[in-house]
């Protein structure tokens, strides 16, 4: 059989707050090209969270939907909501040779790395749990009582740094937003 060359699908996963979004943010003003999958979820819009561009916000009832035609390559619910990874336009970009980008919890990366193997899995960690904390907390957008079941969630997040292939620590934004994307062979 002939070699394939597949470009590979890159998880990036790390507890609420480290500072994922703005990683990608940064790493997307510098690379506009790369790619990086919207999301489904239950969960409602922060201010300033449009549909089709952070998330596909959706109901309930469309979730099942998803779930039940087997839309999605992944999900999982996470603090209380449900999170999916529309799965055909991941293949899409997948197919015509263009590295995609995963921001997905724990559950799902481990789905990910069961049905496609060579995946890469990026766990992103704070400097300290204080600094976590800090951050979480100091982004405002979340009750005391969800920060408290994403904090919960964290420690189970952290725990599972090893069964990821590479650590990254969230020091500086531009500082990992590079080595994420010399890890994606973009740069
Ligand atoms: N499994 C899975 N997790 C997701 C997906 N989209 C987002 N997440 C994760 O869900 C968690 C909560 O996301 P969100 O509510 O946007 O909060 P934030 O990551 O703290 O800004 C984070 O760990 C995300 O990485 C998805 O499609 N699948
Ligand atoms: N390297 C960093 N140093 C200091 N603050 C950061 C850093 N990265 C992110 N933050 C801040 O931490 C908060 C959480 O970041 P966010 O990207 O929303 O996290 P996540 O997407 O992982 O939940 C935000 O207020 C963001 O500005």
């Amino acid at each position: 059989m002939a070699a394939e060359v597949r470009p590979r699908l890159t998880v990036l996963s790390g507890p609420s707050g480290v500072g994922k979004s703005t990683v990608v943010a940064h790493m997307r003003k510098v690379h506009p090209e790369v790619w990086l999958s919207v999301s489904a979820t239950t969960r409602k819009p922060r201010p300033g969270e449009r549909h089709g561009v952070q998330y596909f916000f959706v109901t309930d009832d469309e979730f099942d939907k998803l779930v039940a035609n087997g839309e999605l390559l992944e999900w999982a619910e996470f603090a209380g909501n449900r999170y999916g990874t529309p799965r055909q336009a991941v293949l899409d970009r997948l197919g015509a040779g263009e590295p995609v980008l995963l921001e997905i919890d724990l559950q799902g990366a481990r789905q990910v790395k069961e049905s496609m193997p060579d995946s890469r899995l990026i766990f992103l960690a704070p400097p300290s749990w204080d600094e976590l904390v800090r951050r979480l907390t100091g982004r405002g957008t979340e009750s005391p009582e969800v920060i408290e079941r994403r904090l919960a969630a964290a420690k189970v997040e952290l725990a599972a740094e090893s069964e990821f292939d590479t650590t990254l620590v969230n020091t500086s934004v531009e500082d990992v937003a590079r080595e994420l994307l010399a890890l994606m062979a973009v740069a």
